[in-house]
């Protein structure tokens, strides 16, 4: 079966927050075709490729992806069409050629993610192989453990806490399968504690509860209050994971938090006494993405005993990881293909942080679609570890779902690693 590129189509669609992205479809000589839509951020990094936007303000407020569309179509379709479906290096390299800017703006980032990864998807329906097993090889056969953002906060929800994400992390589970309910049974068991004590029970734009809370704290210990209602040992069964999005709460060097001005130092002594007094495996963004001395210090102080993810500060992107490894700053990595814009640059990414042991996070955006192949992703490249939001939202829980179809078709070559993954 030819896998020769025979025909490109894009358009306009929606995500998980009405506001619009798009689509790509890659249709190949042989007959196969591939699909991609592109997810969106709203903590976005400034260091992140260019997310084009039409800027016409009669629609969607200037947020439209027609131009992005138009690209696909009319200057990236012509260009591609012909080529190998099979050769992934070789058509991000054309396609990084063609934009021809250092963040893709010219084209947009949009445009260039949803051709890259629907023929992905196209080369590997013509080989008959699931995409986990076409990018992974033989040994794409770990599952990763999954990271529940049960309660939202920061940019993703209005109105409550500071910090952006409280995740659940199913360390103890023996399989996916089993972390998958462990999460599913803690997050029912968190809105009925939220319930009895009166709090919202409303979700953010990850699906994870957004209730008005006095402090930041005070959701962690929710969280404690859930994991062991529910049945489990917080740490063993159950650990947690913050996103904090410091970079939100950053301004004129100083971290605004909690009705207070604090420097980096002050703020690490924080995050500090939360490590001390709550089972947390994983730290995202602790601090801004330009704070780089800050960023020393906190990994001086906490990388031996916590993962420490960078996410804004290295935007999925080879030359800023490259510098937080010089630097000696975090020890792991958060991966998401829009903030780079290909698949190739996402896999190079993910294999320079494996090299200097780094852990990679393969993430979402929150603003998201129905399309599963970060499930994939995850799997082919035995990161280990995903974030996909929470249990209540089907964009998200589209994620899950699919792992667990891999895992069902992995039989016994599936690997849950659990604790061994952070
Ligand atoms: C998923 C995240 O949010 P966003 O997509 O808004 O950047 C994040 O910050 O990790
Ligand atoms: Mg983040």
């Amino acid at each position: 079966m030819s896998t020769v590129i025979e025909q490109v189509r894009a358009r306009e669609i929606l995500d998980s927050r009405g506001r619009p992205t798009l689509e790509a479809e890659v249709v190949l000589r042989g007959g196969a075709t591939g699909w991609a839509a592109v997810p969106s951020g709203a903590s976005t990094g400034s260091f992140e490729a260019h997310e084009l936007r039409d800027g016409d303000k009669a629609r969607y407020g200037g947020k439209g992806t027609l131009q992005a569309v138009s690209n696909i179509l009319t200057v990236l379709a012509p260009e591609i069409v012909g080529l190998d479906a099979l050769d992934q290096v070789g058509l991000d390299r054309r396609l990084i050629a063609i934009d021809g800017t250092p963040n893709k703006s010219r084209l947009g980032a949009n445009a260039l993610l949803g051709v890259s990864l629907a023929t992905a998807h196209a080369a590997s329906a013509a080989l008959g192989l699931p995409l986990f097993r076409y990018l992974g090889g033989p040994l794409a056969t770990v599952l990763p453990v999954p990271c529940f953002n049960v309660v939202n906060g920061g940019a993703h929800a209005d109105n409550n806490v500071d910090i952006q994400e409280f995740m659940i992390v199913p360390v103890g589970a023996p399989s996916f399968r089993e972390a998958l309910r462990y999460g599913a049974e803690v997050f029912a068991t968190l809105r009925g504690v939220l319930h009895d004590q009166k709090l919202g029970t409303g979700i953010g734009d990850e699906g994870g509860f957004a209730p008005d809370l006095k402090s930041n704290q005070e959701a962690l210990d929710l969280l404690v209050q859930a994991i062991e209602k529910a049945g489990y040992r917080p740490g063993a069964d159950i650990a947690i994971a913050l996103d904090v999005a410091a970079t939100e709460l950053y301004k004129d060097g100083q971290y605004h938090f909690e009705q207070q001005a604090l420097s980096a130092a002050e703020f690490i002594a924080a995050l500090a006494k939360w490590v001390d007094s709550y089972p947390i495996v994983s730290i995202e963004d602790g601090l801004a993405e330009d704070d780089w001395e800050g960023w020393q210090q906190l990994t001086e102080r906490l990388g031996g005993r916590v993962q420490l993810v960078g996410d804004d500060l290295f935007v999925t992107n080879r030359s800023r990881l490259q510098k937080g490894i010089d630097l000696g700053v975090a020890n792991a990595i958060l991966i998401k293909v829009n903030q780079i814009g290909t698949l190739t640059e996402t896999l190079e990414t993910i294999a320079l942080a494996g090299r200097h042991r780094y852990r990679s996070m393969m993430s979402h955006r929150s603003g998201e679609t129905e399309d599963v192949t970060i499930a994939d992703l995850a799997v082919a490249t035995r990161c280990g570890q995903i974030k996909t939001g929470s249990l209540a939202r089907s964009e998200r829980v589209a994620k899950y779902n699919q792992l667990l179809r891999i895992e069902e078709k992995l039989g016994d070559s599936a690997e849950y690693l659990g604790q061994r993954a952070f």
